[in-house]
């Protein structure tokens, strides 16, 4: 016997630095759940505004489409739907037959804001690797470069992942370099796509010693997995990306040309946030995710995330209504 459940949640959220000009009042998506023999699986479907091609509508209508044909035995494809549709649908399933390990990595990379009292907070409840992410580009390359500067200096076991989120021309790109010691550019782990075009970033990295990673690249259409010169690492943002399949496949091409894979938060709830920490600890165990968004939220939603002092709305809440289906 097949049942399945889906609810529309609605939470408030201030993204602030994470999104910068493109900010957001309101997360929303939605919440699936699947029963079969027992048991019983959660997968979140929630398009990122701005990053997603498919919007919650479109997102909306391929899910029913989808539940009617798995409710009637249909096949029914997760690879041809939106990625945001197809990774929570492959999120519920997996947690239906089990594929999906309990353990998560939630030792995450802090999102800092290049004042290291407040690093030094954070950090310190970390144990481990000591690796924050720190987003640039968005007021001067001087500022960004002194910042980052600084961090790297007073703490001397930091490893920073920096994300400019191709907002600089080469020019402002090399300011910001000009900044760093190049004893400290050893400890930066990588910059996310710093400049305006691959290559623009590629020849930045060239000049600068500066490892660099693919985010915004790995979601072009003509993308593939390549190693370069400088290229530490490409990030994956699941809800952006498809299925649990899909993304996996990525990640062993990233790995078998000797780079890291980064599981990283398209600022989903605690729920779908749970399920990334999860795939992290399974498929990237050596890779710290970027999962530290869950604090841009006033609530958690049906799971906690581990260590969260957030409360946690459940299906009665008023975040959260459920659909006819
Ligand atoms: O990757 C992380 O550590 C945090 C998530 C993050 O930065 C992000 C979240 C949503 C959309 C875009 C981005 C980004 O990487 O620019
Ligand atoms: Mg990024």
């Amino acid at each position: 016997m097949k049942t399945a459940e889906l609810y529309r949640y609605q939470i408030p959220i201030e993204t602030g630095v994470v999104l910068r000009h493109r900010r957001l009042k309101c997360r929303e998506g939605l919440l699936l759940c699947l029963r079969e023999n027992g048991n019983t699986g959660w997968g979140e479907i929630a398009p990122l505004p701005e990053f997603s091609q498919e919007d919650l509508i479109t997102a909306e209508q391929q899910t029913r489409t989808w539940i009617a044909d798995w409710l009637l035995q249909k096949k029914a494809e997760i690879e041809p739907l939106a990625p945001s549709v197809a990774f929570g649908i492959s999120c519920a399933l997996a947690e239906l037959r089990n594929t999906l390990g309990d353990h998560g990595n939630y030792r995450t990379a802090p999102l800092c804001y290049g004042d290291p009292d407040a690093l030094y907070a954070k950090l310190n409840r970390i144990e481990g690797e000591k690796v924050a992410k720190m987003k640039v580009g968005l007021y001067e390359a001087n500022r960004d470069g002194l910042l980052a500067e600084m961090c790297l200096t007073a703490i001397p076991d930091l490893k920073l992942r920096l994300d400019a989120n191709r907002m600089w021309t080469l020019e402002k790109a090399l300011l910001f370099a000009r900044k760093i010691s190049l004893e400290n550019r050893k400890r930066i782990q990588f910059i996310e796509e710093p400049c305006q075009t691959a290559d623009l970033s590629r020849q930045f990295a060239a000049e600068t010693g500066i490892a660099i990673a693919w985010d915004e690249s790995v979601r072009e259409p003509d993308f593939v997995v390549k190693k370069e010169p400088n290229l530490a690492a490409c990030v994956i943002k699941p809800t952006l990306v498809g299925s649990i399949e899909k993304c996996v496949k990525l990640i062993e091409q990233i790995h078998q040309q000797g780079m890291t894979a980064v599981i990283s938060s398209s600022i989903e709830s605690s729920l779908g946030l749970t399920q990334l920490a999860r795939l992290a600890h399974q498929y990237t165990p050596n890779t710290t995710p970027g999962l530290d968004t869950l604090n841009l939220m006033q609530s958690q939603l049906l799971r906690s995330w581990q260590g969260s002092d957030l409360p946690i709305a459940d299906l009665n809440s008023p975040f959260i209504t459920k659909l006819a289906i």
